[in-house]
C-alpha cells in the first residue's frame, strides 16, 4: 500500500478536518507514566482484620451483571495486554446486553493490603458476578503470598460470587479446564487458593484471539484515515497484527501507523533496540511507525537529565537511528508533553526545543503528534491547554511535516482548530469511551456524549435535584497524588498562624488556618497578582497569603495539580446540572484551603450552611464533613474523592430546582483535617441570569442581585427559609436566638 502524503488524506472528499488517529480500543496514553524504579516491597499481610469502614460507594446508583477486575502493575508489559484482554472481555458482554464493571484500578507495588481489601470489598457488596482475567504469568505469582494479585484472587474465590475465570494468552487450542483441574493446577502454588476455588462457585474458560476477533475486526475504524496503532496491538501474535493490519487496508484509504515505544531496556542498546523493532513492523505490513517518546528509558532521560540539551541529543539519537533502517517519511514521534510538566520535570520549552530539533534534523519527517490529555478514561479533562506553543515551534523548523494534535476535544473544538490551522486534529478520549464517534461525526450526526458518560451526569442531577452531595470519585493513581498534594498543603499551613473565625449560619466560632487562590475561570491560571488579588471577592488578607504561598514552588506545583481535579469536576457537574459551555468558561473560581486547628482546647469546625456560590467542589483528607439532607438523614461523606455541592445561587438561578447541600465542619481537638474547596460563580456580575434554562417562564421571584443574594443567604429566614424550615424541622436543631431572629 503506498504511502498517503498526510495532507492528501481525504475524508469524504476533502480535506480531513476531523481524523481519528488512534485505534482506540488500544490506546495506552498513560501507562508509561507510571514507571517505578521502587524494589517490591514487603506488603503487609492482607488477612489481618479489616478496619476500613465500607463507604457508599459509586456502583450502587447502577446494576451491574458483573465487574472485571482489571489492574495494571507496572512496569512488566504485562498490564498492556491485560487491559486489552478487560476491555474487549467487557465489550463482548455488553453485546450481550450485560453491564459490566470495568475496575481499572491501578495497582502499584506500594498499594497496602488495606487498600485492596477495602476497594475489593467494596465492590463485592453489589455486583453477583466476578470475572477474573487470568494470564499465563498469574500461577507462578501465587507462591508468592504478598502478591496484590493473588490478594484479589483469594478475595474473590473466598466470596459467596460467581466467579468466572477466563484465561487468556494460553495457546488457542488450550481446552478449558474443569474445576478439578484448575484446582490440581493451583495446588502446585498455593494450597490455599487450591481450597477455596474447590469450594467456590467457578466457571473456567479460555479466551483466544478467536473469541475476541469479532469485536476487535468490528471496532476497527470502517471509514479508514490514519491509524496509529499502539504498542498494545503490536505485542499481539503476528498474526493477529496482519489481521488488523489487512482489516485497516481494506478501508478507504487507510494508513496505519504501528506505535514503537522503548522497553526500558539501557539506553545504548536503545537506538539499536527501537530502530530493529521498527524496521519489523515495516516488514509485517505497517506503512509507518510512530516514535512514543515516552516509553521508560525516553520517559527516564527526560526526567532525570538535568541538562535539557543533552536530553534532547540523547533521544535525537534514537529517533534518527530509527530513520536509518524506517524512510524517514514514515516515521511520526508522540509527545505528551503536560504530563511533564504537571510532575514538574522538564519545562514546556524543552519540548519546543525538542521538536525544532527533530524537524531541522530529519526534514522529511512525518508528522509530530502532540497529545494534550494524559490519563486514560479521562475523557472530561477540562485542561485544552493551548498546543499552539508546539505549532509553533514546529512551524519555524519546517512546512512540510504535519501536526497532529490529540485532545479531549468536542467537535466543535476540533473544527476550529482543524479550521485555523493546516493541522490534523484528532479527537481521541471522547472517541475512545464511545468508539463509534468519528464515524457518526463524519456522518454528519449531532454529538452526544457517551452513555457511561450520559448515565454519571445524570447521576449527579439526580443527586443534585435532592439537595445532596456527590461524590466524583478518583482513580486510585489520582487519588495517591491528591493525598500527597493535600501532605503538602498541610505542611505549609501548619507554619501559618491560626485564625478565629464565626462561619456559618448559627455563627459558629472556628479556628483555622487558610489563605486562598483565585483564577478567572476553568483552566485559567492562578491570579498573580496583588492587584488582581485585591479585585477579586474576597478577604484581602487570606488572597494575599495565598499569593505568598505560590512562591512555595511545592505548594505551587500541588496547588495546580489539585486545581485540575477540583476544575475536572467542576466541568462534568456543571455539565449535569445545565450550565452551558460559554458560561462555564466564564465563571470564577475560588479556591480555599483550610487547616482545622484546635486553639486552647477548642475543636475547629463550621457551623451549618449551604455555600452561596453556584457549585462548590471540595477535597478534604479527614473526617468531619457532616451533610443534612432534606429527608432528615445526615451522612459523613468520607474522602475518596472530590465532594461536589450545589450552592445557594444554584438553588435561586434553577428556581428551586436544585437545592444546595447544607453541611458543617466538626474536628475534635487532636484531629487534623485540611480542606480545599473550589467555589465557583459568575464572574462580578452584579445580577445573575434569570434562569439556568433559557425559556423559563418565571424568574421564580428569586433575587437576582449578587449582593442582596449574599447578605440573605446569611440568614435562615430569608429566601432559603423554606429549607431551612425543613432542615432545622427534619433534623431537630436549634439555631441560637440571634440567628433565628427577624
Ligand atoms: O472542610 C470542609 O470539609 C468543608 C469546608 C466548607 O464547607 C466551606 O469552606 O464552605
Ligand atoms: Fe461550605
Amino acid at each position: 500500500m503506498p504511502l498517503l502524503g498526510l495532507a492528501q488524506l481525504p475524508i469524504n472528499g476533502r480535506l480531513n478536518p476531523l481524523l481519528k488517529v488512534s485505534l482506540n480500543i488500544f490506546d495506552s496514553h498513560t501507562v508509561y507514566t507510571m514507571i517505578e524504579q521502587e524494589e517490591l516491597r514487603p506488603l503487609y499481610n492482607p488477612w489481618g482484620p479489616i478496619t476500613t469502614t465500607i463507604k457508599s460507594n459509586r456502583l450502587v446508583s447502577h446494576t451491574y451483571d458483573s465487574i472485571i477486575f482489571y489492574r495494571w502493575t507496572s512496569p512488566d508489559g504485562v498490564f498492556e495486554r491485560g487491559r486489552i484482554m478487560a476491555r474487549l472481555v467487557a465489550e463482548m458482554m455488553e453485546k450481550n446486553r450485560r453491564r459490566v464493571w470495568l475496575d481499572q484500578w491501578e495497582m502499584r507495588r506500594d498499594t497496602t493490603s488495606d487498600q485492596v481489601v477495602r476497594q475489593i470489598s467494596d465492590i463485592f457488596l453489589c455486583i453477583p458476578k466476578v470475572i477474573i482475567l487470568a494470564a499465563p504469568g498469574d500461577w507462578d505469582r501465587f507462591t508468592n503470598a504478598d502478591d496484590i494479585h493473588r490478594w484479589e484472587w483469594e478475595l474473590s474465590l473466598q466470596s459467596d460470587k460467581k466467579i468466572w475465570i477466563l484465561r487468556y494468552g494460553v495457546p488457542e487450542t488450550t481446552q478449558a479446564p474443569s474445576k478439578e483441574q484448575l484446582a490440581a493446577d493451583l495446588r502446585h502454588h498455593s494450597t490455599r487458593l487450591a481450597d477455596l476455588a474447590m469450594k467456590g462457585n467457578i466457571q473456567v474458560r479460555v479466551l483466544t484471539m478467536d473469541n475476541l476477533n469479532s469485536v476487535l475486526i468490528e471496532k476497527l475504524n470502517p471509514d479508514g484515515g490514519l491509524v496509529l496503532v499502539p504498542p498494545a496491538c503490536s505485542t499481539l501474535p503476528n498474526k493477529a497484527q496482519k489481521r488488523v493490519i489487512d482489516r485497516l487496508h481494506a478501508l478507504n484509504d487507510s494508513i496505519v501507523f504501528a506505535q514503537v515505544c522503548d522497553d526500558g531496556s539501557p539506553i545504548d542498546s536503545l537506538s539499536q533496540d527501537l530502530a530493529y523493532s521498527a524496521s519489523k513492523k515495516i516488514d509485517l505490513g505497517y506503512d509507518g511507525v510512530e516514535i512514543n517518546i515516552g516509553g521508560p528509558m525516553l520517559q527516564k532521560i527526560i526526567d532525570e537529565t538535568s541538562d535539557s540539551s543533552t536530553a534532547v541529543a540523547m533521544i535525537l539519537k534514537v529517533v534518527d537511528a530509527v530513520a536509518t533502517l524506517v524512510p524517514t517519511d514514515q516515521v511520526g514521534i508522540r509527545l505528551v508533553p503536560f504530563s511533564n510538566v504537571e510532575s514538574q520535570q522538564q519545562p514546556l520549552e524543552f519540548f519546543c526545543t525538542l521538536i525544532e530539533s527533530i524537524a531541522s534534523q530529519l526534514p522529511t519527517l512525518c508528522f509530530v503528534h502532540v497529545v494534550a490529555h494524559a490519563r486514560f478514561d479521562d475523557f472530561e479533562y477540562p485542561r485544552n491547554a493551548s498546543l499552539d506553543k508546539f505549532r509553533g515551534a514546529l512551524a519555524s523548523a519546517s512546512n512540510s511535516i504535519a501536526f497532529i494534535s490529540a485532545d479531549a476535544y468536542e467537535p466543535e473544538t476540533a473544527s476550529t482548530i482543524a479550521a485555523r490551522t493546516q493541522d490534523l486534529v484528532a479527537i481521541s478520549l471522547p472517541a475512545e469511551v464511545d468508539l463509534n464517534l468519528i464515524t457518526t461525526l463524519r456522518q454528519g450526526a449531532p454529538y452526544e456524549v457517551a452513555e457511561a458518560t450520559a448515565d454519571r451526569l445524570k447521576a449527579i442531577r439526580s443527586t443534585f435535584q435532592t439537595g445532596k452531595e456527590y461524590v466524583l470519585e478518583w482513580p486510585s493513581e489520582q487519588e495517591r497524588k491528591v493525598f500527597g498534594a493535600m501532605n503538602d498543603l498541610d505542611r505549609y499551613l501548619g507554619e501559618l498562624d491560626p485564625a478565629l473565625s464565626y462561619e456559618g449560619t448559627d455563627k459558629k466560632v472556628v479556628w483555622r488556618k487558610s489563605c486562598w487562590f483565585a483564577s478567572e475561570g476553568i483552566s485559567h491560571p492562578f491570579l498573580d497578582t496583588e492587584k488582581a488579588i485585591a479585585a477579586f471577592d474576597g478577604d484581602l488578607h487570606d488572597g494575599l497569603a495565598g499569593l505568598q504561598a505560590l512562591q512555595d514552588p511545592s505548594v505551587r506545583q500541588s496547588m495546580v495539580y489539585l486545581k485540575n481535579v477540583l476544575d475536572s469536576a467542576l466541568v462534568t457537574t456543571s455539565a449535569a446540572v445545565g450550565i452551558d459551555k460559554d458560561m462555564i468558561q466564564r465563571c470564577t473560581v475560588r479556591y480555599r484551603i483550610i487547616k482545622y486547628t484546635a486553639h486552647a482546647g477548642n475543636p475547629g469546625g463550621i457551623g451549618l450552611h449551604p455555600d452561596g456560590n453556584l457549585l462548590s467542589a471540595l477535597i478534604t483528607n479527614g473526617d468531619g464533613l457532616r451533610v443534612y439532607d432534606l429527608d432528615g438523614t445526615v451522612r459523613y461523606p468520607g474522602y475518596n474523592g472530590t465532594i461536589m455541592m450545589g450552592g445557594s445561587t444554584l438553588y435561586r438561578w434553577s428556581q428551586g430546582h436544585y437545592p444546595p447541600t447544607f453541611h458543617d465542619v466538626t474536628t475534635n481537638k487532636d484531629q487534623v483535617k485540611v480542606s480545599i474547596v473550589a467555589f465557583f460563580n459568575f464572574p462580578d456580575l452584579v445580577t445573575i441570569p434569570r434562569a439556568l434554562k433559557s425559556g423559563s417562564a418565571s424568574d421564580g421571584g428569586f433575587f437576582h442581585d449578587i449582593r442582596v443574594i449574599k447578605e440573605d443567604d446569611k440568614l435562615p429566614h430569608g429566601q432559603l427559609s423554606p429549607l431551612w424550615d425543613v432542615i432545622i424541622d427534619k433534623h431537630q436543631l436549634v439555631l441560637p436566638p440571634a440567628v433565628t431572629a427577624k
